[in-house]
């Protein structure tokens, strides 16, 4: 997965993922017109909502950029036609050759893991019969567990060329009430990316990156620039861009002296873009469009 991540970003000269985190109030009216009408005010009228706003984005961004990362909370909170949502954007976005980061924050004991990692990143056994499920090319996960949650990611890694993006310092203002704490004299986000680090270290591809990357917020830029300084080889999902206040400066840290190593996450700052007062909401897809574009600009400037 992360030879092909880098191979599009290059491809695309782009390090922008767009965020698929799609709420009702950010999907134009003529869309939930449409979708209420056939299914009524109900979760699949939501999730139809979704899928066809997503179907909108995808098609307005998908020449423009490497990756979409939908939140899987979005979809979830609707239940089976929302998850249903979820798998169907994923498809989606993978027939417009997208590489697709699940956002899925996953974190449980081994066994549960197993099942988690099996469904999204694995295949998932039915008797003698194995099964793709929702085909991520890559998910977030928490690693607060310890290694033994962890490993069961790990293997489907190994076995089906899929990726990780482990949380190791979150873009949330409280993020570090527990990842700053200092333990045995480094902080513990610190301790958190060298075993992230540790843990890719047989999982290098060609690119030099290892399909185990790390979630790193732009809000937190020394933070990060020390996390650069000891991860070279793990990729950095890095959100907090737009919505959350960061900017391309702030983030400038995140990247290797090759241009290489962050990829950056903006979700309401592109599929919400049309609320600016220049853009009606029939121009939803055109304005995301025109947001990329503008990171796109944004980031190379830092670069
Ligand atoms: O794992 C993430 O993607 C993530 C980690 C983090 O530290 N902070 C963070 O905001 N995110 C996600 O990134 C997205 C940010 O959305 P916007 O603030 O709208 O750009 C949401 O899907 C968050 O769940």
């Amino acid at each position: 997965m992360i030879d092909i991540l880098v191979k599009e970003i290059q491809k695309k000269d782009n390090p922008t993922v767009v965020g698929l985190d799609p709420r009702l109030n950010f999907v134009p009216t003529f869309i939930k017109e449409e979708a209420f009408e056939k299914f009524g005010k109900t979760p699949k009228g939501a999730s139809e909502a979704f899928l066809m706003f997503n179907k909108g984005i995808i098609d307005a961004v998908s020449d423009l950029v490497p990756a979409v990362k939908p939140q899987v909370a979005m979809y979830e909170q609707y239940g089976a036609e929302g998850i249903n949502a979820y798998i169907e954007t994923i498809k989606y976005a993978k027939k417009k050759g997208l590489v697709i980061i699940g956002d899925i924050k996953r974190g449980d004991i081994a066994t549960t893991a197993e099942a988690y990692s099996d469904g999204h990143i694995g295949k998932v056994d039915i008797e003698d019969e194995q099964c793709i499920v929702y085909d991520e090319d890559s998910i977030t996960i928490n690693p607060y567990l310890g290694y033994d949650s962890v490993e069961p990611y790990i293997n489907n890694c190994k076995n089906f060329n899929r990726g990780l993006f482990i949380l190791v310092k979150t873009s949330n203002p409280n993020s570090g009430e527990i990842q700053d704490l200092i333990v045995e004299g480094e902080a513990l986000y610190k301790r958190v990316g060298r075993l992230v680090n540790k843990w890719g270290e047989e999982l290098i591809g060609n690119s030099g990156y290892s399909q185990i990357g790390a979630v790193v917020g732009a809000t937190h830029s020394s933070q990060a620039e020390e996390l650069r300084e000891i991860m070279p080889n793990n990729y950095f999902l890095v959100p907090g861009y737009g919505a959350q206040g960061a900017t391309a400066k702030d983030l400038k840290v995140c990247f290797n002296k090759d241009g290489l190593g962050a990829i950056v996450n903006s979700s309401r700052g592109i599929i919400a873009a049309y609320k600016n007062a220049k853009y009606t909401e029939l121009q939803f897809a055109e304005a995301a469009r025109e947001a990329v574009i503008e990171m796109q600009k944004d980031l190379k400037s830092v670069l």
